[in-house]
């Protein structure tokens, strides 16, 4: 394994996340501890469970994938001995050179989105990983201060754009005043800030791997993006190869194909969870090829 230099030391995120997916193929893990899990592996609905449950994960793929993705949420759920575990995974994870992820959805007024990227964003923050997923929901422009703080530090977004979820569609697939949808116009501005960065720039978009036709029925350009796709909806919520390939289809070199609960079930054993995210790893190589 090849340590990678941490954000704010070395290339952008779209470029490292080219280079971790061409080493370990396109598949981020998801460290989601839901409750039924924990109990699932043995583990206790508490701060310990939760570090012992996340640590397992790292154990298993860390360095064999391109990215881990720990969901905030799950932790933020332990008030603050939740989030103490957050940091140790964000900063065990970033440790073995695998990319995380955090993804906790943030978008605010942008004055309050200068705070949320000081938390995410910024070199020496505790809850700093590589990339951060980011709700464009105020505007696109209320991201600003992400935008900056991510472009100061080699790291990435991933704006929600085209969600896994059967509700999205409400907003997301609306028109804006001036006639595109919502998810292109937010796909547009993601373009802008990509424009002319090889291999990829770093500003992504959450496109899940369930939404079928929706991009061409939504009209946003996936690969005028040219930054990467993180696709949720693998696994659990019932998304595969096939959904991948037709989802993605010119844009698929792009995609980061991410599974949680579909990896997960196959823990708490080690080999057991390292197989299952290889299989993965190795199904949505094949699909994005
Ligand atoms: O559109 C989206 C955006 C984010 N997610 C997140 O991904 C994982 C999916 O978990 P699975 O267990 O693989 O279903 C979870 O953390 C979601 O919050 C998403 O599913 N869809």
């Amino acid at each position: 394994m090849t340590a990678r230099p941490p954000a704010g030391a070395g290339a952008p995120f779209g470029a490292r996340l080219a280079a971790a997916m061409d080493d370990h193929g396109p598949l981020c893990v998801g460290i989601d501890p839901h409750a039924t899990l924990l109990a699932d592996w043995g583990l206790t609905d508490d701060a310990a469970g939760l570090a012992t449950f996340a640590r397992t994960v790292l154990d298993a793929v860390a360095g064999r994938v391109a990215a881990v993705k720990p969901q905030a949420a799950f932790f933020e759920r332990h008030g603050s001995a939740g989030l103490a575990v957050l940091e140790e995974v964000v900063a065990a994870g970033r440790e073995t050179g695998t990319l995380v992820v955090v993804d906790a959805k943030r978008g605010d007024i942008g004055s309050t989105m200068g705070a949320y990227a000081d938390a995410f964003l910024r070199d020496g923050s505790p809850l700093a990983g590589d990339a951060l997923t980011v709700s464009p929901y105020l505007g696109f422009g209320s991201l600003g201060p992400a935008v900056d703080l991510a472009h100061a530090t080699g790291r990435g977004l991933f704006v929600l754009c085209l969600t896994s979820n059967t509700e999205g569609h409400e907003v997301q697939h609306a028109r804006t005043q001036d006639g595109p949808t919502v998810a292109a116009t937010m796909a547009a501005h993601a373009a802008a800030l990509n424009a002319g960065e090889r291999p990829l720039g770093s500003v992504g978009l959450v496109v899940g791997a369930t939404v079928g036709d929706a991009a061409e029925r939504a009209g946003v350009d996936l690969v005028r993006v040219n930054g990467p796709l993180l696709a949720p909806g693998v696994g659990a919520q019932g998304a595969g190869a096939a959904e991948l390939a037709r989802v993605f289809g010119g844009a698929r070199r792009q995609v980061l194909a991410s599974s949680s609960r579909g990896v997960l079930a196959a823990g708490p054993d080690v080999a057991g969870l390292r197989a299952a995210a290889r299989r993965a790893a190795d199904e949505a190589a094949a699909a994005l090829r």
